[in-house]
């Protein structure tokens, strides 16, 4: 059976890709293109069963209850998701009108970062030390990253079941912030650098040791296995679910 997709921020960097990849893809067709100044309604959506959103952190969660009222599920990569406003998803979705809707919100689509975070949240408990840098292009309008945030409370998580203490840090005085920003308790550091796409590296240290995990996207289509996984999937779940992982079974 096909799969009708309408793609939200299609005229964006990776918008643009999930066309490209939708079209591509054997049993989905796509149906709709709407992009900034296009309202969501089910005229729009020209009868999509699944809307993908890749648009901005300043407009995701409305477009998310949007597409949810207007009958279609969802799979969201933009970045930008708290603890509240995923909060607010989950009760659009328990009321009545929103019955057997579902929403997968990811902060990473590719298996090398979905992995990544993964290993961290492991290696985490066995290290005094514990960093994360992200390096990403600089049209980049959001920092950290959605996937650092996720990463360093994956890491605080695992540590604090461990009753592991903060990373070791003498500092005193940094006027500058050069130590970077606090996320969950883990030092995040936001790198922006022309030729760059998307990048991780967690750094873990020990006396002696250190582990160093690192993803690199290189290009968009990095991305595509997991949006069309989650296109193909999202029609079997029922709720909110977030991140990549859950579907992945890791
Ligand atoms: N989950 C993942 O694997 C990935 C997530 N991202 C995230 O996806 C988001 C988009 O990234 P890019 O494509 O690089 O950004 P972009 O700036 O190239 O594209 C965003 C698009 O959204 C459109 N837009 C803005 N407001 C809109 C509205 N109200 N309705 C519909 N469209 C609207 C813009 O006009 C633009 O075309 C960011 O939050 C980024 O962090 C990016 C790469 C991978
Ligand atoms: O803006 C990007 O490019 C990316 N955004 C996501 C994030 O903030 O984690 C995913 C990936 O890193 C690319």
């Amino acid at each position: 059976m096909t799969i009708r997709v309408a793609v939200i921020g299609a005229a964006g960097r990776m918008g643009s890709t999930v066309c490209q990849a939708v079209q591509a893809a054997s049993g989905m067709e796509l149906v709709a293109r709407l992009d900034a100044g296009d309202e969501i309604s089910p005229t729009t959506l020209a009868g999509a069963q699944v809307a993908v959103d890749f648009t901005v952190p300043a407009v995701t969660e409305s477009n998310v209850h949007a597409l949810i009222d207007a009958g279609v599920d969802v799979v969201v990569g933009t970045t930008g998701w708290t603890k509240d406003s995923y909060g607010r998803v989950r009760t659009h979705l328990a009321s009545p009108e929103a019955a057997g809707r579902s929403v997968l919100i990811a902060p990473n689509f590719a298996l090398s970062a979905v992995l990544s975070m993964r290993f961290a949240a492991l290696a985490a408990p066995y290290f005094e030390s514990v960093e994360v840098i992200e390096l990403h292009h600089p049209a980049k309008v959001d920092a950290p990253s959605g996937t650092a945030t996720a990463t360093a409370a994956a890491i605080a998580a695992a540590r604090q079941q461990a009753g592991r203490d903060s990373s070791p840090d003498a500092t005193e005085t940094d006027p500058q912030g050069t130590r970077g920003g606090l996320v969950d308790g883990v030092r995040v550091h936001a790198v922006r650098l022309s030729g760059l796409t998307a990048h991780e590296e967690v750094l873990l240290g020990n006396p002696g040791e250190q582990l160093t995990i690192r993803t690199d996207c290189f290009d968009r289509v990095s991305f595509m296995p997991g949006v069309l996984l989650a296109v193909r999937k999202i029609g079997e779940r029922e709720g909110l679910t977030v991140g990549l992982d859950q579907i992945l079974d890791l």
